[in-house]
């Protein structure tokens, strides 16, 4: 499904890199990860906090957080979670850093940014594998992700260069002009969902406008970035330039606190969002905030059937359906509800569910138990109130026996939905799709907006202008016509109402990571009131 669809888009402009002899191979996973290619057998031993160009452990690590991997629900590791003293250590890394890189010319941070996303693309298998190891997600997806990393990587440089302010005339032969400066220290904060992937997205924007950055994952998957820390020191930005510090909520309240702390761009859920808005209130800061969704996809009776139920399965099964911009809320014209919906379970329940490091595996674990079992009651309840399971929704015990305590279930379509079941209202971030019948184009429209969530939305029709008419009124901030899910960097993404604002991708991001100086220049003599 994915093969046929999103990929060839992704990936076939690339050109072949050639393959890496076995040893550089290995060591390209970093000195912490004693890796095999198999499912339960990795151990990770090194310390995966980040500062000054190396890694450290947390100079007062409290609280130890096991992190798990999905597929076999072993333990991976246990992190500490970094102190005050160890955020500060890690910002003033980042203050030191800022004032070299800010002093360089953009083309000089692009030359370091190109060689940052060549090792990626080198490293690429490696580094998708610790993310499918920590995440769950397949090895076909986590491939994508990573492709998506060193491209946004490879944009932002491209951008570097060319970052400039406008020059004004004014009358008398005066004039003004702008600067386009970086910001400083710039927090990030990340969900588990595209751990190595949101890192990229907030680094590239925030290092090609000249800042410095530190870094906090989420506490589930804490692994794949100190790589991406240790690229960006192999490549040559100044050591203390990117940082990471590990932790959960106390860690991340400590970065966005911190007095020296310029930026916040946070990516998680809307109830943490409002938290972080608080604090950076507080510090008068601006702020990037990526959050939730419970995205409409509205099929019309005149879509090509085929492209919308590849479209419907795209918009609801990638990374088990743990996706911010799913279009979980899948209105389908009543007139095709029956063929569609046919087509859709068919094919829903072809997904090969199972061990996430097989090439042929498209579904791989749910990230832990809490959040699997969170999603089973989201079924539940749907099943309570009326919705009916078409298909799935079960968990999945694979026949391998190593996986049998990993984090499955069977990707899940419910009909019979109304737009008042919790099923429809709430995001589940997991594999379930709700399928909604409609009957006018005003109808939809109505029903699609009436969320308090705008991340995306996605529309299948044949009709150009109905497309076109059918996203410029849905209230969503990233909307996709005829496809769903694909994220190519040089597009803007980001949300409406509570699913936050800002932008990550595209020329737009650069306005979130920079503040602009106007000069004013007198050629005349001054013209005093006094
Ligand atoms: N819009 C997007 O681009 C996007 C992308 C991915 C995920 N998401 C959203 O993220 C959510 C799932 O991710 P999650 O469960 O990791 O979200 P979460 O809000 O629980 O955690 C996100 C991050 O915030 C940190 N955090 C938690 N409390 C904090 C606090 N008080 N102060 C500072 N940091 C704090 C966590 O440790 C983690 O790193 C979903 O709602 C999903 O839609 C949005
Ligand atoms: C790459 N996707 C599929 C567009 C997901 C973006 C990040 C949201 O969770």
């Amino acid at each position: 499904m994915l093969a046929q669809s999103c990929l060839p888009r992704l990936l076939l402009r690339l050109p072949r890199l050639p393959s890496l002899p076995l040893l550089p191979r290995l060591r390209a996973l970093g000195p912490g990860l004693a890796m095999s290619s198999a499912t339960g057998t990795v151990t990770v031993q090194q310390p995966l906090n980040y500062r000054a160009g190396a890694r450290v452990q947390p100079t007062d690590g409290g609280q130890l957080e096991e992190v798990f991997e999905p597929a076999t629900g072993r333990v991976l590791c246990k992190v500490p979670c970094s102190g005050e003293k160890e955020v500060d250590l890690a910002v003033q890394s980042a203050k030191a850093a800022f004032k070299i890189w800010s002093q360089m010319s953009g083309m000089e941070r692009c030359r370091v940014m190109l060689e940052a996303a060549r090792i990626i693309r080198e490293q690429r298998d490696e580094i998708a594998t610790m993310e499918t190891i920590n995440n769950g997600k397949s090895i076909f997806e986590a491939r994508v992700d990573i492709d998506i990393s060193w491209q946004c990587l490879e944009y932002y440089a491209g951008l570097a260069g060319s970052l400039a302010g406008e020059h004004i005339q004014l009358p008398g032969g005066s004039f003004g002009y702008t600067r386009r400066e970086p910001l400083g220290v710039c927090v990030g904060i990340g969900a588990w969902n595209y751990p190595f992937q949101i890192a990229c997205w907030k680094s590239g924007p925030a290092l090609a406008c000249g800042n410095a950055m530190v870094f906090k994952p989420s506490p589930f998957t804490p692994i794949s970035v100190v790589r991406l820390a240790e690229i960006f020191t192999e490549a040559g930005v100044p050591k203390g330039l990117f940082n990471v510090v590990q932790g959960g909520a106390a860690t991340g309240q400590l970065l966005c606190q911190h007095p020296d702390v310029a930026k916040i761009s946070f990516t998680g859920s809307v109830p943490t969002g409002m938290k972080i808005m608080e604090m950076a209130a507080k510090g008068i800061k601006p702020v990037t905030l990526e959050l939730g969704g419970k995205s409409p996809l509205i099929i019309f009776s005149d879509a090509d059937l085929e492209n919308a139920v590849k479209g419907a399965l795209m918009a609801n099964f990638l990374t088990q359906g743990e996706v911010c911009c799913n279009g979980t809320r899948v209105f389908v014209e009543r007139k095709i509800l029956d063929t569609f919906t046919k087509e859709v379970v068919k094919r829903t329940q072809k997904i090969k569910i199972g061990d996430p490091l097989l090439e042929d595996t498209r579904m791989g674990a749910l990230i832990n138990r809490p959040h699997l079992n969170r999603v089973q009651g989201f079924i539940k309840q749907a099943k309570e109130q009326g919705a009916e399971v078409l298909c799935g929704g079960d968990l999945y015990v694979p026949d391998d026996p190593k996986l049998k305590n990993g984090y499955y279930m069977r990707p899940c379509v419910l009909g019979n939905c109304k737009d008042d079941m919790t099923c429809v209202k709430e995001e589940i971030f997991g594999p379930v799709m709700a399928i909604l019948p409609f009957d006018t184009e005003e109808e939809v429209l109505e029903r699609a907006n009436a969320t308090k969530f705008g991340l995306a939305g996605g529309v299948f029709t044949r009709d150009i202008q109905k497309a076109h008419r059918v996203v410029a009124a849905l209230k969503a901030g990233m909307c996709f016509i005829n496809n769903y899910n694909v994220s190519p960097v040089e597009l803007p993404f980001g949300g409406y109402k509570f699913s936050g604002f800002g932008r990550e991708n595209g020329r737009a991001a650069i306005e979130y990571y920079s503040q602009l100086k106007t000069v004013c220049v007198e050629m005349g003599d001054v013209e005093s009131v006094f």
